[in-house]
Parts: C-alpha cells; sequence; structure tokens
C-alpha cells in the first residue's frame, strides 16, 4: 500500500515478476499472479506501461502506470468484472462521466472506464478496450485517472510533525485551519456530486488522495457505488443494502446510497481524523455536529453535508487559507497540469477550465434550478461604460458564473463573443453556463462552436459528451469521451 516505494526486482532483468507486495516469480507467459492477482512488472495496456502497484482496494487492485509517449503518470485499477454486473457496471460509468464533467476541483477526473482482457495484451489500441469474446472470466474493468502521489496517510503525519504544526503557526495559519480547509474541499466536492443526484458511496481513507499538503482530491465517484464500505464507514441504514450486496445482490448497494449516507461517511472520517491530528480543545466542539451527522437515522442528521460543513466552519471560526503549498514528492516522470494548476471551481460544483483560481477555501452550493428554461437573452445584452474587450467580457463572465450569477455570466459571454466570435474558449465557457442553468440543447450548440474553432481540446469534447448524455444521445456521448481520451493520450 506504500505509495512513494518503487518494488526492486530480487532476480535478473528478464525474470518476470509480479507487482504484488510481495512479488511472486511468474511464468514467461503470464500476466496476472495467480497466486495474489497482481499484474505482472512492465506489463503495457495500450500505450500505458504499468510501473507500481498503489494498493488494493475492495475489488481490484490500482497501479501506477505511465504513458509511453509522454511519461505523464496516471492511475489504472483494474478489478475482475463479475465483481459488478453490466448494467451496475453502465451506471457505474454514467456516473463516472457525470461527476469527472462537474469539473470540480476536488473531484478526481477519471480519463477512461472501460473493459480489459488478457487477449488485448498485444493489440492494445490505446485506452479503449474492447469487450472480451472469453466471457467474464478474463474479463476486467478498467478505469483510468490521474495520478495523485499523497495518501491521507501522509496528511496525518504531515499534521502530526511539530516542526510542521510550528511552520503553519508562522505562517499565520494552523493544523485546525489546514483540517478544515480540507474538509472544506472533501464537502465541497462530495455537495457538487449531490447537486446533480449523485452520491459517492464509499468516502473511505484510500478515496481521499493529496497533491500537496492543502489540495484534496475525492476519488472513485461512480466506482465507489459498486461495492459497500466496511464499518466504521458504512452509515446504519445501509447494512441491510450491504448484506444483500454482499450475497450476490450488488445493485441493492447501488441502489441504497444517498447524500445522507455520505453525509454519515464523512463525519466518520472526520472523527477518525481529528484526534489523531489536533489538540482535544480544537477539535472537541466540533463533536455535537459529528454525532449529528451520525446519527443512525439519516432524516435526524443535516439536511445537506453542505449545512455540516456550514456549522463546522461557524465553530472554527472562518479559516484562512493556510500559506502551505507543499508538494509531494513526485515520481521522476512529469508531474501532470492539473496537479500543478489546479482551476477554480464554481460555487455549484462546476468548474471552468477557463477560470481564474479561485481561493476562496467555501462557498455555499445551491441547487440548481429545476424550473422551467429560463427566458431567452435580451439582443442588446449589457452596456458599459467603458468599452471592454472580448478578454474582459470573458474574465467579468467567469467571475459571475464563479459567483453563480448564471443569466448574467450568459450576457457577458454573449458580449464577448460579440465582438470576437473566433475565440473557442468564451463558447466553451458559454457552454458551461447553459450547462449549469440545465439549457442543454443551447449548450450544446455553444459546445460545436468552440470544437468548430478547435477540434482538438479534448476539454471541448469531454463537455459536448456530458450533455449529450444529458440529452439521453449515450452513443454520440461515447464518441465524445472516447475523442478526448484519444486527444489527451496524444
Ligand atoms: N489516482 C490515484 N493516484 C494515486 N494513488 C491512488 C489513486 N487511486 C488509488 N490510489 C491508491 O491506491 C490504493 C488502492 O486504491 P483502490 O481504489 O483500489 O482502493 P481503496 O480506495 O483503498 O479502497 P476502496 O476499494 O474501498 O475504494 C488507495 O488506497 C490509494 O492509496
Amino acid at each position: 500500500m506504500d505509495h512513494n516505494t518503487q518494488y526492486e526486482p530480487q532476480a535478473g532483468p528478464r525474470a518476470p515478476f509480479c507487482l504484488g507486495h510481495p512479488s511472486h516469480a511468474l511464468r514467461p507467459e503470464e500476466v496476472i499472479c495467480s497466486v495474489c492477482g497482481a499484474l505482472a512488472a512492465h506489463t503495457t495496456l495500450g500505450i500505458y506501461e504499468v510501473r507500481k502497484l498503489l494498493g488494493t482496494g475492495r475489488s481490484g487492485h490500482a497501479y501506477q502506470a505511465v504513458h509511453q509517449r509522454s511519461g505523464q503518470p496516471v492511475a489504472i485499477k483494474l478489478f475482475p468484472a463479475y465483481t459488478a454486473n453490466p448494467e451496475q457496471w453502465e451506471a457505474a460509468r454514467r456516473e463516472v462521466r457525470v461527476t469527472t464533467a462537474l469539473r470540480h476541483s476536488s473531484i478526481l477526473s477519471v480519463f477512461s472506464c472501460s473493459t480489459w482482457s488478457l487477449e488485448q495484451l498485444d493489440g492494445g489500441s490505446g485506452v479503449h478496450f474492447e469487450r472480451s469474446s472469453s466471457g467474464l472470466t478474463n474479463l476486467y474493468l478498467l478505469t483510468l485517472c490521474q495520478y495523485i502521489p499523497g495518501a491521507l496517510r501522509h496528511f496525518v503525519a504531515y499534521l502530526q510533525n511539530s516542526e510542521n504544526q510550528q511552520a503553519l503557526y508562522e505562517h499565520g495559519s494552523s493544523p485546525r485551519a489546514l483540517m478544515m480547509h480540507v474538509l472544506i474541499q472533501i464537502g465541497s466536492a462530495l455537495t457538487a456530486a449531490h447537486t446533480r443526484g449523485l452520491a459517492h458511496g464509499a468516502l473511505v481513507p484510500g478515496n481521499i488522495l493529496f497533491s500537496s499538503y492543502d489540495r484534496v482530491w475525492v476519488a472513485d465517484f461512480g466506482l465507489a457505488r459498486l461495492q459497500p464500505p466496511p464499518s466504521p464507514y458504512l452509515a446504519s441504514e445501509l447494512y441491510t443494502a450491504a448484506q444483500a450486496s454482499q450475497q450476490g445482490n450488488a445493485q441493492a448497494y447501488w441502489n441504497a446510497v444517498s447524500p445522507a449516507s455520505d453525509q454519515y461517511m464523512f463525519a466518520a472520517l472526520c472523527q477518525q481524523l481529528l484526534p489523531q491530528t489536533l489538540q482535544r480543545q480544537d477539535y472537541e466542539p466540533l463533536l455535537p455536529i459529528l454525532n449529528r451527522a451520525l446519527h443512525p437515522r439519516p432524516e435526524r442528521r443535516y439536511p445537506s453535508l453542505h449545512l455540516l460543513i456550514q456549522d463546522m466552519v461557524a465553530l472554527t471560526s472562518r479559516p484562512t487559507h493556510p500559506a502551505v503549498s507543499q508538494q509531494f514528492k513526485q515520481p521522476q516522470i512529469a508531474a501532470s497540469k492539473h496537479q500543478s494548476a489546479p482551476s477554480s471551481v464554481s460555487s455549484s460544483g462546476v468548474q471552468k477550465a477557463s477560470s481564474p483560481n479561485n481561493s476562496a477555501p467555501l462557498t455555499p452550493i445551491p441547487t440548481f434550478s429545476s424550473g422551467p428554461l429560463t427566458p431567452a437573452l435580451p439582443a442588446t445584452p449589457i452596456t458599459p461604460a467603458i468599452p471592454l474587450t472580448p478578454e474582459d467580457w470573458e474574465k467579468r463572465g467567469d467571475k459571475l458564473f464563479t459567483m453563480r450569477d448564471y443569466d448574467e455570466a450568459l450576457k457577458a459571454y454573449h458580449r464577448a463573443i460579440e465582438v470576437n466570435a473566433g475565440k473557442a474558449s468564451i463558447w466553451l465557457a458559454l457552454g458551461d453556463t447553459y450547462f449549469a442553468l440545465e439549457r442543454y440543447k443551447e449548450a450544446l450548440m455553444a459546445y460545436e462552436q468552440a470544437m468548430h474553432i478547435n477540434p482538438n481540446d479534448p476539454q471541448i469534447w469531454l463537455n459536448r459528451g456530458t450533455v449529450l448524455d444529458a440529452l439521453g444521445r449515450h452513443q454520440e456521448a461515447l464518441d465524445c469521451y472516447e475523442r478526448a481520451d484519444q486527444l489527451r493520450s496524444a
């Protein structure tokens, strides 16, 4: 389970061995170890070479791999297909896409969610794998996502170190402020998903990853729901469903998870973390809040996780942004762009690649409007006192978007387009805004315009896929995701 330890083979360079801990010698043709189920070292999956085992979760193994051309590290998870039925896998794929497309700064992006079989070893053509003809035995479910170097235990160890605590105080921060900053990000990611009607389902420590000590990611949206988590994370109302799921009715757990059960898991996680990392006087005031969130009856918990976080913030006073951004040690491979430059999160949880970085730790998150479509735009949106450039309008739109004033953001983007209709980023931003307003047809038109201008931007393809999904055009959406993947790996 250790992230940063590279396994060194004991035998000669050509002797095959598996990446398990401990490692086992393999027969030359063996790709998956018959003892521990780990992949053979140096296995290539499409364009990716698997480098090491990151850990073993509830249903499979997670590996670090690198893109053979760019050297970009990724995390690949493989789990046997029999652990999920095909309908559930499809549902998980859909959920992965929707949460990924929220582009929330703390939701870990899943680049690809497909199937893989041993037969594809020689003929892999990138990250997309055809369904195996040999049935489920040799078939694996595969997800590919950004590699994030830090685990929760690294964060805990960091906070437990007295020199680090001192450094935090010297920077005008504190362990509690840093902890709250991290919890706010986790809460914001979950709330963004809840706003879209999705629940995580297994907020266990392995799904909390860090790219720096103040930058956290929640992993496995969509996938976590396939299996119940262990105690103490399993909310009481999920016991029966978890049992049913262990007895073969996997759908039971999938259907039973809810934002209220995520709230329970979040509180259980806090309950583990806080006493390990903070002084008693710093976390004790939070215990009644956590107790409410851990109530066995979901209706007695907070109405939303967002309100729970609000109470935690109120009790700990509004935290300052911690002045630390110490990066975790990276392996000898290029760091991903996303890790070093997190983009902003809008308060709806919809994140815009083009938005400036928002350092405010938390903003309230309203639900999307479910009412009728908002009225059409006025022909002449706004007339400024001083003429603005398209870039000014775009920035204004970004700011309004971040403030969740989508109607005004629309006007600003339209104004930018009136002045310069040839900039893909403005059409992309316009599409995002229509998407946030659930005006999917207009969002699609905007994304198509962006694509017309820049057909090679994976983000545009991804967003187009998401809106096609929202319109029920799933096959076309899949084609878009595939194109986005191809462009990313090019
Ligand atoms: N994207 C990633 N980048 C870096 N490490 C990762 C990534 N995803 C997972 N890991 C590491 O791999 C380990 C195993 O991950 P996996 O998702 O299989 O299980 P888990 O999250 O520990 O538990 P669960 O199966 O309950 O989700 C994790 O504990 C984490 O340390």
